[in-house]
């Protein structure tokens, strides 16, 4: 601000001025933040985990590349809450109707500790062609089953905390591709797939080989037998077919993820 004068009367006008000024400026920070932070609550917080190598980063940056929807208001808060969540990657985004915060649990379980309960849902990202492959870590166990385990491990963790889970079956494209090569046998892993015939509820894509249907339905169970528990309206699992590399299919399973929370707290 400019000041003229250099009188004692003056200056301590001035001062005066410049104290009301940064007053107001102040307030109007305050009343910002405010805003932001019902903003921040208002929208959907989904932290991303799943096993090395099932999707997540994929998923994560499929979603960043939204960010271009964002005007510079939200783009703005965007960036303060990367600056307090440091550590943990974040992204901030609109599909439709509805704005999501996305939490990259990559790097561990351990490392999601910080931000876990403040979250309005889990994502679990699940490699669904893994059922033929094994663990890097231990060279052995099998990574579907490895998968399964996690949900387990997960879905207790959740038991109290009354929140939905979706449940991403990704890597479609590559579990549908190796079943009609036909090379690699489901049964040969998990040799209840022999006797398995998917129910009523089916509802194969259009065109869809009825190998690959029955195939990812006997996958989805095996994950759904696990959250089958699932007794408060919140605390439910939903199973979402997905391929991260094509971001149609992405955008549509979160604008379907964002329906399913205002439902389930409606
Ligand atoms: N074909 C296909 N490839 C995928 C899909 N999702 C992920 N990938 C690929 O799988 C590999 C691993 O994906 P990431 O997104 O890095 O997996 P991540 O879960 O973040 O792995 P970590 O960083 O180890 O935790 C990458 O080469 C991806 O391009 C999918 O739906 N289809």
């Amino acid at each position: 601000m400019a000041c003229f004068g250099i009188g004692n009367k003056t200056k301590g006008k001035c001062g005066e001025e410049e104290e009301k000024a940064r007053r107001e400026a102040n307030k109007r920070i305050e009343k910002q933040l405010k805003k932001d932070k019902q903003q921040y609550y208002k929208s959907h917080r989904l932290l991303l985990l799943g096993d090395c190598d099932s999707g997540k980063s994929t998923i994560f940056n499929q979603m960043r590349l939204l960010d271009t929807e964002l005007t510079e208001e939200e783009k703005l808060m965007q960036y303060m809450q990367h600056k307090k969540a440091s550590g943990i990657f974040e992204t901030y985004f609109r599909v439709g109707e509805y704005v999501f915060y996305l939490f990259n649990g990559r790097g561990g379980w351990g490392s999601t500790r910080r931000v876990f309960r403040d979250q309005s849902a889990y994502i679990l990202v699940v490699d669904s062609s893994s059922y033929d492959m094994v663990c890097q870590g231990d060279n052995q166990t099998n990574q579907l089953q490895e998968a399964l385990n996690s949900l387990e491990r997960l879905w207790n963790r959740m038991r109290k905390m009354d929140r939905p889970l979706f449940l991403f079956l990704n890597k479609q494209d590559l579990l549908a591709e190796k079943v009609l090569a036909g090379k690699s046998k489901i049964e040969d892993y998990f040799p209840e797939f022999a006797h398995y015939t998917s129910h009523e509820h089916t509802t194969p894509v259009q065109g869809e080989d009825p190998s690959v249907t029955r195939a990812k339905y006997f996958i989805r169970d095996k994950f759904l037998k696990i959250t089958a528990s699932g007794d408060v309206d919140m605390h439910k699992c939903f199973p979402f077919f997905t391929c991260a590399i094509d971001l149609e299919n992405i955008q549509r399973t979160f604008r379907d993820c964002g329906d399913k929370l205002n439902f389930c707290s409606s």
